[in-house]
């Protein structure tokens, strides 16, 4: 069952100077329940107007994006605001966790939101923060934790929710190897348990290695999509094979971790 379609999305940016860029061009894009989906390509390709746009966080030129069979660009201002708050998790490359907060008050926010009680909250927040690897450190505050720590803390608010989709924009992009693995295993472990479908934008193909799916994208369009077997690092391997057929940035695989 797919709970994210994306329909003919196109996307015209204008400049200052009246030249028009379509940044999207009659993009298509199903996700299934579950999946695990990851966006790749060059600098410049797409990726973040493709991400926002599926988030609401920009509307598109034309085409729709349905998500739990709502067409979400056609919600009212009110009833967007809920949808996000009920059925969408967030994961920013530099963490967004509030410094006043600790590390457990972080991860409940979405459920304070929502105005549930306090046992109900941790009990929810057990589990997920054990999973994580960060239930020992929810009274810390974000400056007493590592940046690893606080993007698994990210993962835990995300998810809490129980949304229909989580949106990750470059989660590993602040995060040295020895975290990003760490992150990775444990984002993409507890999606499989809890069969949360989680779209996620990277540079890192390692981090893409992590998702079932990759689909590349190039000059608004999509250029490729290959799907993960039983072995990770075989699709490391491949996503560097379509990456290196794409060509682009040169910079973009000067990051890559073997
Ligand atoms: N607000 C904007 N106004 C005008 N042009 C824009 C705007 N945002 C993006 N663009 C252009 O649209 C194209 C796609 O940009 P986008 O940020 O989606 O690419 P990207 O693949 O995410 O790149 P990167 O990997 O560098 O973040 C680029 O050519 C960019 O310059």
């Amino acid at each position: 069952m797919n709970v994210l379609v994306a329909e003919n999305l196109s996307k015209v940016y204008g400049s200052k100077r009246g030249v028009q860029h379509k940044a999207l061009n009659q993009f298509k894009l199903a996700v299934e329940k579950g999946e695990f989906l990851g966006i790749m390509g060059p600098s410049g390709s797409g990726k973040t107007t493709l991400l926002n746009i599926l988030a609401t966080i920009d509307r598109p030129t034309a085409g729709n994006v349905v998500i739990n069979g709502k067409n979400v660009h056609s919600l009212s201002k009110n009833k967007l605001s809920k949808f996000r708050r009920e059925e969408m998790g967030f994961i920013f490359q530099d963490y967004n966790l509030l410094d006043t907060l600790t590390i457990g008050e972080n991860i409940l926010l979405p459920l304070t939101l929502l105005g549930e009680k306090v046992k109900e909250m941790e009990k929810k927040m057990v589990p997920i923060t054990k999973q994580l690897g960060i239930d020992t450190i929810i009274n810390k505050r974000t400056y007493e934790v590592s940046g690893g720590q606080m993007q698994r803390a990210a993962i835990a608010r995300a998810i809490i929710h129980d949304p229909t989709v989580i949106f990750a924009d470059e989660p590993t992009g602040n995060l040295d190897s020895k975290s990003s693995l760490k992150v990775m295993e444990a984002f993409s472990t507890l999606n499989k348990i809890r069969q949360t479908t989680t779209v996620m934008v990277t540079h890192d193909p390692f981090a893409a290695s992590f998702s079932e799916r990759v689909i590349f994208i190039k000059d608004g369009k999509l250029f490729n999509e290959i799907h993960r077997g039983e072995n990770r690092q075989t699709f490391f391997q491949d996503i560097l094979n379509v990456l290196s057929l794409l060509g682009g940035n040169t910079d973009d695989l000067q990051t890559i971790r073997f």
